[in-house]
């Protein structure tokens, strides 16, 4: 392990302006294909502080002071006051500040390339053909932002930005790099004393601050990798998150030293805390010497993570899933899957039961995890297309959803929905595995590949166990309705879930 060029720089900078690191008990090191990494140079007990963060450390809309030279009203007339736009803005100012910067010597440690999806060719994009990652990486709605509101805000304050470095530090390409920094790197620091769901001021006087969830880093996704509670920095429950996707990003900080930590999957063993001045990073288990300081970035699934941080997570998996890869991985499956394929058996009007569905799902996908369980809503779906029409006028007088129960009736249209959504992919998981072989793969495309096997993985083992569960059925379902008589109403005169 080898200390990086750059890192002694860095320390100096971070206890020249009143950070604390023992360094008897850490150090900083690359490890490969891992980047910068915190070492423990010593066995540390749990519950010890590594390192102390002073709050005006931190770099957010809070502590830079380009939003008070730019003036509030015109930061609000440009826009810069919802999503990220302000926030990236005061990271390019920061930087080109250069040494005038406070965060000079944090900004120049800090990555200009990245592996995530943002930054990958054509070519590479089309091997996330089928997973979760395609639709989300939001390069154009980025791009969008800058256009519209930081290149007019630029202009407009040529003292500010003046034109001589524009294209270092002001160009769509840097927009991205610092959007990317926050995106991988940042934490969610909110004010000492403030209640969980209490707004600031900055969110009294500007309401619609927080509603930019379109943009390419949507301020759940940084919400939900580090919330704090109770005095705490942790990742949330991305599932818990719904309500509060509408987010301060005034909150949202680069933390220095802080993200100097990697993620694992379940190997967190420090966390960071936050007290009135400062944030403390401590540990939370026994460590080691020579063990990595591992944080967490929330244990999310690959897709999720190559899209944010650009690599993946490959442990040991937990039955029904056997062999490696991530056992947070989930995979996606859209409704409009299911009414395609249930369109053919459907009963009465599709169309209708589809809108009414609509207003009253949680969402117009579905998420199956790795117990190759079949999303009860997905089954409730198919149960709804396939009922009789005296059946479904009962249930919509009754404002019910059917409930998401396996039986004969919706296998066999599970099953083509798996085997459906297999097909979105332009490979098979034998030939997937096969490549993974290859030991001269660049890392985006061995990546790509990564997620990939996870999704289809979980989605064999789910077809697997729908198969046979059929096969115990006792063969054609279709037949077994035939002989049981009209087909019942899965749901029906039993309380639904709304
Ligand atoms: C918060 S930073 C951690 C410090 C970083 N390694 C560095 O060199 O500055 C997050 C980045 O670290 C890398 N990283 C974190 N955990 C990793 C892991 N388990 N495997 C590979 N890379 C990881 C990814 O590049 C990610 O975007």
């Amino acid at each position: 392990m080898a200390q990086s060029d750059s890192t002694p720089a860095f320390l100096t900078w971070f206890t020249e302006h009143d950070g604390i690191m023992d360094t008897s008990s850490m150090l900083l090191a690359i490890v490969p294909g891992h980047g910068r990494a915190a070492i423990a140079s010593r066995d540390i007990p749990e519950g010890y502080t590594l390192f102390e963060i002073p709050r005006g450390l931190t770099l957010s809309l809070r502590t830079s002071s380009l939003p008070e030279k730019f003036g509030i009203s015109a930061w609000r007339k440009h826009g810069l006051h919802q999503g990220w736009a302000g926030l990236i803005l005061c990271m390019m100012w920061e930087e080109s500040l250069q040494e005038l910067s406070n965060w000079s010597g944090y900004l120049s440690i800090l990555p200009s390339s990245f592996d995530t999806p943002m930054f990958w060719s054509e070519e590479e994009l089309a091997e996330l053909k089928g997973t979760a990652v395609v639709d989300k990486i939001g390069r154009g709605d980025a791009e969008r932002d800058y256009h519209e509101k930081v290149t007019p805000a630029i202009r407009s304050r040529l003292d500010l930005f003046p034109p001589n470095v524009h294209d270092k530090f002001f160009s769509v390409e840097q927009y991205h790099v610092m959007g990317s920094r926050i995106l991988s790197r940042s934490f969610r620091v909110e004010p000492w004393g403030k209640e969980e769901g209490e707004e600031d001021d900055e969110e009294e006087d500007g309401a619609e601050a927080n509603t930019s969830t379109d943009n390419a880093m949507d301020v759940d996704e940084l919400v939900e990798r580090r919330h704090p509670e109770k005095g705490q920095l942790e990742p949330e429950e991305a599932s818990d998150e719904e309500d509060d996707e509408i987010e301060d990003t005034a909150d949202i900080a680069m933390v220095p030293m802080a993200d100097m930590l990697n993620a694992r999957f379940e190997s967190e063993n420090a966390k960071l805390f936050y007290e009135e001045e400062v944030l403390k990073m401590i540990t939370t288990k026994e460590i080691q010497a020579g063990e990595q300081i591992w944080n967490t970035y929330g244990d999310l699934p690959n897709s999720d993570l190559l899209r944010r941080y650009g690599h993946v997570d490959v442990v040991t998996l937990r039955p029904p899933l056997a062999g490696e890869g991530n056992p947070a991985d989930v995979v996606e499956i859209r409704a409009d899957l299911v009414v395609e394929t249930v369109s053919s058996r459907a009963q009465g009007n599709v169309q209708n039961r589809v809108d009414w569905w609509l207003e009253r799902a949680d969402d117009d996908a579905f998420v199956a995890e790795s117990d190759c369980e079949v999303p009860k809503e997905l089954i409730s779906l198919v149960h709804l297309l396939l009922l009789p029409e005296v059946d479904w006028l009962k249930l919509h007088a009754q404002e019910k959803l059917p409930k998401g129960k396996l039986t004969p009736e919706v296998l066999p249209v599970v099953i083509e929905v798996l085997q459906r959504r297999l097909t979105a992919y332009p490979t098979s998981l034998e030939e997937d595995v096969t490549l993974l072989e290859d030991p001269t793969l660049s890392t985006n495309k061995r990546n790509a590949i990564v997620v990939r096997v996870g999704e289809k993985r979980i989605l064999q083992c789910t077809l697997e166990r729908i198969q046979a569960l059929q096969q115990s059925a006792g063969g054609n379902p279709d037949k077994k309705r035939k002989d049981t008589g009209p087909t019942r109403h899965p749901g029906g005169n039993k309380k639904s879930r709304r």
